[in-house]
């Protein structure tokens, strides 16, 4: 029996991996659910096979009464914002100034919340929040809720990534409906129903809110052998992470206002909402010789869009004399 369940969860996992990190699924949803029913059933009558490596602990269940607090590994620094292109050429002086010719990534500036996903001999163990950047609140049983969080990786590796929690703008826009048919008040954009969502004490709530996940970093890059961020970005995808596809190595601070350009008008056109673009050097050991201020990496900066001015409609009052 041990075997049966054990294949049945190894062959939904590689199924969820199809469908929400490759977004190519090769079986109709319906055949998942019955699977997924099946081995629900199955991890009933034998609950000791019921590991953290389950794809039944994505459907939620545990309810607790308050959050614990989590010490991250390494702390999660934010970055310095740059709002023009003159604190983007003043941020590219300084780190030429410093370590001359760089490499930059550029990556979508993803508009949700910060986490932190620690793996322990290739299997996920606890997710956090970022809090105030050294102890962030364990919403593990929230995250695991998250199909795009891998639950095993292909190598038993042990490490913590970083990535943006969010909620599609689609399954934004279908949440406020259904709020609105509620008589709910309605969350204010995507970003707030995803930290809203993420804080939930129980799990189910966030099982049915549709989130997802972007990942682009591990805190110890030396175990995955990477030496550029771009590197470090192919291994993440290659140990079944999600990465966001939309990233490009530049060689200078042009080419990033050529790619922040395309992207302050094609962001409409993207199914989750993005606050700026980050911009970050890429060589890992250049990364380390510019170092860190106290709470920023010297090494990136976030360019932000300008905040889409919000068109309150006047309403035309009559005015009655
Ligand atoms: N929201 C994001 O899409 C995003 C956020 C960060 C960070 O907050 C961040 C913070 C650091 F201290 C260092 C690198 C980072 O890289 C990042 N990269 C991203 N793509």
């Amino acid at each position: 029996m041990e075997e049966k369940i054990k294949s049945l969860q190894e062959r939904l996992n590689r199924y969820n991996y199809e469908y929400h990190v490759l977004d190519a699924p090769t079986i109709p949803d319906s055949e998942y659910d019955k699977l997924l029913h099946e081995l629900i059933e199955l991890e009933e009558q034998h609950p000791e096979f019921r590991t953290a490596a389950s794809p039944t602990v994505r459907v939620g269940g545990e309810v607790l009464d308050r959050f614990e607090k989590v010490a991250h590994d390494t702390p999660m620094l934010s970055l310095g914002n740059a709002f023009n292109e003159e604190d983007l050429r003043a941020f590219d002086k300084r780190v030429r100034d410093s370590v001359g010719d760089v490499e930059y990534v550029c990556e979508l500036k993803i508009d949700g919340l910060a986490v932190s996903l620690k793996y322990v001999d290739g299997v996920f163990v606890q997710g956090a929040t970022r809090g105030d950047g050294t102890i962030g609140e364990d919403i593990t049983s929230n995250l695991r809720t998250i199909k795009a969080v891998p639950l095993t990786l292909k190598e038993p590796m042990s490490f913590e990534a970083r990535g943006e929690a969010y909620m599609p703008k689609r399954s934004f826009q279908r949440l406020n409906e259904a709020k609105e048919a509620r008589g709910e008040a309605l969350f204010q954009n995507p970003r707030n129903a995803a930290a809203g969502s993420l804080r939930q004490l129980d799990s189910k709530l966030a099982a049915e809110r549709n989130l997802s996940i972007f990942l682009y970093s591990v805190n110890d890059l030396a175990q995955i052998e990477a030496t550029t961020q771009g590197e470090a970005l192919d291994i993440l995808d290659d140990l079944g992470f999600r990465t966001n596809k939309e990233r490009r190595l530049v060689r200078s601070i042009d080419e990033v206002i050529e790619y922040i350009e395309y992207w302050t008008t094609h962001r409409a056109d993207l199914d989750y909402d993005i606050d700026g673009i980050v911009i970050k050097v890429n060589d890992l050991e250049t990364q380390e010789q510019l170092g860190y201020t106290v709470k920023s990496p010297r090494w990136a900066v976030a360019y932000k869009f300008p905040a889409e001015e919000v068109v309150t409609e006047i309403l035309d009052i009559e005015l009655t004399v």
